[in-house]
């Protein structure tokens, strides 16, 4: 299986040179002065070099929300009990949750993936690609097999790949899963060394009390698991999740394919440290919608190299903020196609030399 994932990540090369320096020089070219729509360019530019054309176009966008659910809910982590994430499913996939909506308003589908929920779903929609019911709890050994978190990372790919065979342009990563900000937190720990205190946030509400607690089941989790931060299957296997796993399989697969990976919040930005960690040329595919409320989501995308676009204070994940962003990558496609040059508008250029 790691020479199915080896095999992935070979294929991602580095964004084009040419259609990069192409997209530089339209902008340069066209009627406002140069660098005046700010960090919109350096998203044209980025999307240039990842898709390889000048005046790239998504008309095909898919959220993909990965699901699954975490055995270290029984130590008391969440304000929410794990049922909910099962109960959620039925509500994504009747089009119900604020992912569905948003996404319908930024021209997205949907796709809804059980990687990992521990229950039986069934819905005519749903892509049934469940490792297993949950993880273990991580405070007391491994959250999963090195062999489930491979199967959960090829499984992500396999979504990938299906998608872009079924014409999607661009991705944007989702998920649910109750307990996914403790696990999320501890990859952030294990790979990039930062203490549970800076890394834990209070996910879908916890007070003070509890974030006290989560902290102190994440150092438990690390103490017990010694995690090899230079090993992200074994960071994954140990204190991650299926659905971080699924979603970091996913960015891999997309990034050989050249297709670009709107990254939501804190959990995305876990699945994209494990993406790094296996193929560092992947985060040149990666589009940071959004600062997290989340605590440590902003050390995250400074660990990842990545500057979001918006910073709207959204704590929700399943693709929100990614959904989102989708409206500026539409805005930045057509400011590139659109907008006329200094030369066909006849108006004169700057002066400086
Ligand atoms: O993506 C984020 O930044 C984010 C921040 C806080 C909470 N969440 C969502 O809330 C759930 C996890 O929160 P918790 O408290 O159960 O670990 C899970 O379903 C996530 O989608 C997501
Ligand atoms: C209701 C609810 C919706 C969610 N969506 C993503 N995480 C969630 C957590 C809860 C609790």
């Amino acid at each position: 299986m790691i020479t199915a994932i080896q095999e992935v990540t070979g294929r991602i090369a580095p964004p084009d040179e040419k259609a990069t320096l192409r997209a530089v020089l339209r902008l340069n070219s066209l009627t406002k002065p140069p660098g005046s729509l700010g960090r919109l360019e350096a998203l044209a530019v980025r999307l240039a070099g990842i898709s390889k054309v000048e005046q790239p176009c998504y008309s095909k966008r898919t959220v993909v929300v990965m699901a699954a659910d975490h055995g270290v809910c029984c130590e008391g982590v969440s304000a929410f009990p794990q049922e909910v994430t099962m109960q959620m499913a039925y509500n994504f996939l009747s089009g119900g949750a604020a992912v569905n909506v948003l996404a319908r308003q930024g021209g997205a589908e949907v796709q809804f993936v059980d990687i990992g929920i521990n229950g039986d779903i069934t819905h005519p929609q749903l892509i049934d690609r469940k490792v297993r019911r949950g993880t273990d709890n991580m405070a007391a050994g491994p959250a999963m097999s090195r062999d489930d978190a491979l199967r959960a990372i090829l499984a992500g790919v396999q979504v990938a790949q299906e998608a872009v065979k079924n014409g999607t342009e661009i991705f944007i990563t989702g998920e649910m899963g109750i307990g996914n900000t403790t696990a999320s937190a501890a990859v952030l720990c294990a790979l990039e060394g930062i203490p549970p205190e800076t890394a834990a946030g209070r996910g879908t509400g916890i007070d003070d009390e509890r974030l006290r607690h989560k902290i102190s089941v994440i150092e438990r989790a690390l103490q017990v698991n010694t995690p090899n931060p230079a090993d992200p299957i074994d960071v994954l296997s140990k204190v991650g999740g299926l659905e971080i796993a699924g979603l970091a399989g996913l960015i891999l697969g997309a990034a050989a394919l050249r297709i670009p990976v709107i990254l939501d919040g804190f959990i995305s930005g876990a699945a994209a440290l494990v993406a790094k960690a296996l193929a560092p040329e992947s985060t040149a595919y990666m589009i940071a919608s959004h600062v997290s409320g989340e605590q440590g989501h902003k050390l995250m995308l400074d660990r990842l190299g990545l500057e979001a676009l918006l910073d709207l204070g959204l704590r929700l994940g399943e693709g929100t903020g990614g959904a989102l962003c989708l409206h500026f990558i539409e805005a930045v496609c057509r400011i590139m196609r659109e907008m006329a040059t200094f030369e066909s508008a006849g108006v004169s250029g700057s002066e400086s030399v």
